[in-house]
């Protein structure tokens, strides 16, 4: 049964909320770009809201390793969670400090994939190009090549997330656009149910 994480938190309330209905992460974007952008200081609040077993993941793109460091640090992440083209250096230098989730394009797969499959520290992670969009990967496309440990995003919401499960068997479910009333609010019976539908799997 996969790891569920909750992405794109952005409040107590929230954080709270995907806690109580089992989350077993929470995600912080720190990416400006951002609907779903936090602060350091909130997202520090909300990770310290839900205890100690649930794993608070800051979220980047398109930022340099200084900031990645002072803004994980700032907000007691227990994770990061990098996107876009990064260089191999500056992912092995992230994981002295944090565990990697390092998200790939299923393009990426063929090269950058078969460099991280091995390394402690880093798991892969498959989303569509565009993250946080809410489109879903053709996940039948990539039953041979999903690799053994990886977690899946992209589109998943409580209606999908199952047959995702069935056909690529991730080790973890990551959403955030189909669990929102808007941008950057959850919807807590969205999040309980794909929590629900995630768990109902068998493994
Ligand atoms: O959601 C965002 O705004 C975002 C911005 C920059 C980097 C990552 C972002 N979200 C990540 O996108 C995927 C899945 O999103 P969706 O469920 O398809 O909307 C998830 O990993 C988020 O962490």
């Amino acid at each position: 049964m996969p790891r569920v994480k909750i992405c794109g938190t952005t409040s107590v309330h929230d954080a709270v909320q995907a806690a109580q209905a089992g989350a077993d992460a929470l995600g912080f974007i720190f990416a400006p770009v951002s609907k779903r952008l936090v602060s350091a200081s909130v997202a520090r609040e909300a990770g310290l809201s839900v205890g100690p077993a649930v794993a608070r993941v800051g979220v980047f793109l398109d930022q340099g390793l200084d900031e990645v460091l002072r803004l994980s640090e700032a907000a007691r992440v227990s994770a990061v969670q990098l996107h876009g083209p990064l260089s191999e250096g500056f992912v092995r230098a992230v994981t002295a400090f944090y565990p990697v989730l390092r998200v790939l394009r299923p393009a990426d797969l063929v090269t950058e994939g078969k460099l991280w499959q091995d390394v402690p520290g880093v798991t892969l992670m498959l989303d569509a190009p565009q993250p946080g969009g809410g489109v879903p990967l053709d996940w039948e496309s990539l039953r041979a090549t999903f690799p053994p440990g990886t977690w899946l995003a992209g589109g998943l919401g409580p209606w999908n997330v199952a047959e995702a499960i069935r056909v690529l068997r991730p080790a973890g479910v990551d959403a955030v656009s189909h669990l929102e009333a808007r941008p950057g609010v959850k919807d807590s019976s969205k999040v309980a149910a794909f929590v629900r539908a995630a768990r109902a799997t068998t493994p």
